[in-house]
């Protein structure tokens, strides 16, 4: 029988039945597609994405805050940052643009960690922010990436064959560090040996010590992390500042034996005094030719 033949005798309601349940579905998936369920995909174009949760992670005069954004960042390179604007009240032709670089970025969400300065032009906005409220964001920006096993680019500048990382971090200098450990951890065949210094000015400001430590422990001896405080010593946190080590000292609190300074890099991030001290310090002595600075 033909097909003409064959839905001329099927009774008009059993029909619009067969019918709707095609088209229903056809319906429900080309919304689908058209709708892109789940958050937007990071860009490079300022677009707006909302706060998915708010944690304050450390109290005090200069609070430190993690915020859950719903973007989607799974190319984000690792060791790259994104940038947040802000409107200007004072200049309204020129926006606040400051970097932050995600602690973790997924499929679904990019995590901020971020030091409040009370007196700073883009922090006190940022610490105002609540669940729900969006904020303008780009990204990828900059030059820094970690390729994994022990490959490191900056521009078109190739550091390989890498064996050991010696990371220096001044308070929140320890994002971009975060994101180079977890990509470590997660890959079972970098076995790339890292060793964390987290520098800050007192025992209370150290950050996200408790999970740094689950860190090292799950990383297989891949990963060790140091704690110092240039004020206060407690704990497992050590005595000491950056402005009182020299060259060979900072090498030595790396873990990177002479002979190897070659097939190790050592990555820096944190405030320009600190930084300025390590780089002044390293260029005397000399024997450090991978350094990598945020
Ligand atoms: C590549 C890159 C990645 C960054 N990633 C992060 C990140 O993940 N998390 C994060 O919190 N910040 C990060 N920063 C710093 C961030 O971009 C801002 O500079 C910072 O949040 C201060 O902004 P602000 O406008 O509130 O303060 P500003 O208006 O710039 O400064 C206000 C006051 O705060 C003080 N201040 C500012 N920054 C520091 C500092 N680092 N140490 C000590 N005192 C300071 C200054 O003395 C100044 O008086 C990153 C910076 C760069 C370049």
């Amino acid at each position: 029988m033909e097909l003409a033949a064959l839905v001329e005798n099927i009774p008009f309601e059993t029909l619009l039945l067969y019918l709707s349940a095609l088209i229903i579905p056809l319906l429900f998936s080309v919304y689908n597609l058209t709708t892109s369920s789940g958050p937007k995909y990071i860009k490079k174009e300022w677009d707006r994405y909302p706060i998915l949760e708010r944690r304050v992670i450390s109290e005090g005069e200069r609070p430190v805050i993690f915020l859950t954004v719903g973007a989607r960042t799974r190319d984000l390179p690792t060791g790259s940052h994104v940038k947040l604007r802000i409107p200007n009240p004072s200049d309204p032709s020129r926006p606040i643009i400051k970097s932050y670089t995600p602690t973790r970025f997924d499929g679904s969400s990019c995590e901020l960690m971020i030091r409040i300065y009370p007196s700073g032009a883009m922090t006190p906005s940022l610490y105002k922010l609540k669940v729900g409220d969006t904020l303008e964001m780009m990204g990828p920006t900059g030059l820094h990436r970690y390729l994994g096993s022990g490959t490191f680019t900056y521009g078109k500048k190739t550091y390989d064959n890498i064996k050991r990382i010696g990371m220096l971090a001044g308070g929140t200098g320890v994002t971009p560090m975060i994101q180079i450990i977890n990509k470590i951890i997660e890959e079972e065949g970098d076995d790339t040996e890292v060793c964390l210094c987290c520098f800050n000015t007192t025992t209370e400001e150290t950050l996200l010590e408790d999970e740094l430590k689950e860190a090292m422990s799950k990383s297989g001896g891949k990963v060790e992390v140091k704690f110092f405080a240039s004020k206060t010593g407690k704990g497992t946190t050590e005595k000491l500042s950056m402005r009182s080590m020299s060259g060979p000292g900072i090498i030595k609190l790396l873990g990177i034996k002479e002979g190897e300074e070659d097939s190790s890099i050592i990555l820096m991030c944190g405030p320009d005094g600190f930084v300025k001290h390590v780089r002044k310090e390293l260029k005397e002595d000399g024997s450090m030719k991978n350094i990598m600075i945020w």
